[in-house]
C-alpha cells in the first residue's frame, strides 16, 4: 500500500467484472483546431459496458477527445478529426454514417445539465419521436416512463410530467438529461464532467446511476475529480499534452500506475 491508495479508494469491481471486448477502438487519433493539435496519436480501446474515465490536467484534450467518439466536434466548423475510430467495428467517420443517427446511438450528457424548456415528459419524448420509435401515444408513455425510471427520476417526477424540466433541481435536471439519453435506446453515453455544476448529494446520485447503468451501457466519462474516475470507473484513461499516456484498470491507475506522468498528476504534482 502507497500513499495514493490512501487517499483514493477506488471501487470494488474487479478486472474480472468488466466485459473485456471492445466497443469503441481509436487508432493514431489526430484532432486539429485550425493549425493547432489538441489530440496526437491516440490509440485506445473502450470496453463494452464498462465505465472508462479520462482524466488528466485541464486543457490536455480529454473533452476534446470525448467529442471526436460520437462527432460532436463536426459541428466545430475550425476541427478536423484524423485517424480511425470505430464503433463494432464500424468506421463512424465513413460519409455514409449520419451523424444524427450516431449520436442516437452514442448519447451525450453534458457538464450543465440543459434541459429544452419543455416539460419533463416532452424532454424524454422528444428523441424517440424524431427517431420514430413510437408508433403510438402509449408505446411512447412506456419509453419516457422506463427511461425516468432507469435515469432513477421516476419516483421524483411522476406526478408532475407535464412541469417544466428546468423547474427541477440540478441533480433532477441532471437525472433527466440522462433519460433523455436513455430514451433512444443508445449504446454508448458520453459524459462531459456530468457532476461538475452538482452538490455533493445530486453527485453522489448521479455517480450512483453511473454505476448501474454501466450494466447496460458503455459509459465513458470525463472528469476532473480523481476520487469521482475511482468511484465510478473500471477503467482509467489518463491524458497530457494530448497524448494518451496512460490506460489501465483503475485501481492500478490510482495505487501503481505505470507512467510517471500518471503518477505525478495523482499525487497533485501539476494540473
Ligand atoms: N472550440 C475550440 N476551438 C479552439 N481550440 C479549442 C476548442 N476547444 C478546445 N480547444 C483547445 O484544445 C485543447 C484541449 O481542450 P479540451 O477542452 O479538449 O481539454 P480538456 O482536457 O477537456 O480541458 P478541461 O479539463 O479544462 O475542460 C486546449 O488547448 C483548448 O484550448
Amino acid at each position: 500500500m502507497n500513499n495514493m491508495s490512501q487517499t483514493i479508494s477506488t471501487t470494488t469491481t474487479t478486472k474480472a467484472d468488466t466485459m473485456t471486448e471492445a466497443k469503441i477502438s481509436a487508432r493514431k487519433v489526430q484532432v486539429y483546431y485550425g493549425e493547432k493539435q489538441a489530440i496526437r496519436d491516440v490509440d485506445i480501446d473502450i470496453r463494452q459496458r464498462t465505465v472508462t474515465a479520462f482524466i488528466g490536467p485541464s486543457g490536455c484534450g480529454k473533452s476534446t477527445f470525448l467529442r471526436t467518439l460520437n462527432r460532436m466536434n463536426d459541428t466545430i466548423d475550425i476541427c478536423r478529426v484524423e485517424g480511425s475510430i470505430t464503433i463494432d467495428g464500424e468506421n463512424i467517420y465513413d460519409p455514409k454514417v449520419d451523424p444524427v443517427q450516431l449520436r442516437a446511438k452514442v448519447g451525450m450528457v453534458f457538464q450543465k445539465p440543459n434541459p429544452f424548456p419543455k416539460s419533463i415528459y416532452e424532454n424524454v419524448a422528444y428523441g424517440p419521436r424524431i427517431h420514430g420509435l413510437a408508433s403510438k401515444k402509449a408505446d411512447l408513455d412506456e419509453i419516457v416512463a422506463s427511461a425516468l425510471q432507469k435515469a432513477g427520476l421516476w419516483n421524483e417526477v411522476k406526478d408532475r410530467l407535464n412541469e417544466s424540466g428546468t423547474g427541477l433541481s440540478g441533480g433532477q435536471q441532471q437525472r433527466l438529461c440522462i433519460a433523455r439519453a436513455i430514451a433512444v435506446s443508445p449504446e454508448i453515453i458520453l459524459m462531459d464532467e456530468p457532476c461538475s455544476a452538482l452538490d455533493p448529494i445530486a453527485t453522489a446520485k448521479v455517480e450512483e446511476l453511473i454505476h448501474e447503468l454501466r450494466t447496460n451501457f458503455t459509459i465513458v466519462i470525463v472528469t476532473h475529480s480523481m476520487q469521482q474516475a475511482a468511484r465510478v470507473s473500471q477503467r482509467t484513461a489518463m491524458f497530457h499534452l494530448g497524448l494518451l499516456v496512460e490506460e489501465n484498470d483503475t485501481d492500478k491507475m490510482f495505487t501503481n500506475p505505470d507512467d510517471q506522468r500518471t503518477q505525478d498528476y495523482i499525487m497533485g504534482r501539476f494540473g
